[in-house]
């Protein structure tokens, strides 16, 4: 059977001072990427619960809230009160993972595990069945615009692998770099969530870039 093509634009790249008509404009999109930086797991900062709240507000497409901060367990309940539908936290940034998803479980949010590009596999093996999404960054997080790691085609390979052996759904989501010429690639090796920054806000037609992207996929399809 195919693979579900979910895309998820991430409004880092979008015009902030424009926010909502930037994220109506993102019609097709299947989730908003909300990319939440905190100046110390990656230096950067960026957005915070005030704004996936106001972000709620204006749209029905859930709400995808990447956490990319230290210490995620102490945060997690704003968001999840501001709105976010799942809450991807960092392996590298959570001492106690097991006890961090069961509380995204217990705030009735969905969770996701995000992998850096030099975090092995292997480190997820034991929390993998107990979740609904892996996210793999497919360049280092912090920053927008980067260019697509190739390694990571062959991580997501084996991601699917992992996951077929769990008999379990469990979505691979890639971050960074990903856009309408590689994503047919991403989505052959076993990725089904995409997450595109620059590749979407920096067309003039954001639905349109959407679409040919899930298009893309959907060539693949046999
Ligand atoms: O998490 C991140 C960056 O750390 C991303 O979500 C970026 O927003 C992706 O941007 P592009 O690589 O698609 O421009």
């Amino acid at each position: 059977m195919n693979k579900p093509v979910r895309i998820a634009p991430s409004i880092l790249s979008a015009d902030f001072a424009n926010l909502g008509n930037e994220i109506h404009a993102c019609q097709g999109a299947d989730l908003i990427h909300i990319d939440v930086m905190d100046g110390h797991f990656v230096p950067n900062i960026t957005i915070g619960p005030l704004v996936v709240s106001s972000v709620k507000k204006i749209t029905q497409t859930p709400l995808d809230v990447h956490l990319m901060i230290q210490r995620p367990e102490e945060y997690l309940e704003a968001f999840a009160t501001a709105g976010a539908d799942i809450l991807t936290v960092h392996i590298e940034a959570a001492t106690h993972l097991h006890r961090v998803v069961q509380q995204i479980r217990d705030l009735g949010k969905s969770p996701g595990v995000s992998l850096n590009p030099a975090t092995p596999l292997c480190a997820i093996e034991e929390i993998l069945p107990e979740l609904d999404m892996v996210l793999i960054m497919s360049v280092n997080p912090g920053f927008g615009g980067q260019k697509f790691i190739p390694a990571s085609l062959d991580k997501i390979r084996r991601l699917r692998a992992m996951i077929e052996a769990t008999g379990k759904e469990i979505s691979i989501e890639v971050d960074g770099g990903v856009t309408p010429a590689n994503i047919a690639e991403v989505y052959k090796a076993g990725a089904d969530t995409f997450v595109a920054g620059s590749a979407v806000f920096s067309t003039s037609n954001y639905s349109l870039t959407i679409q040919q992207m899930r298009i893309e996929c959907q060539g693949t399809q046999s």
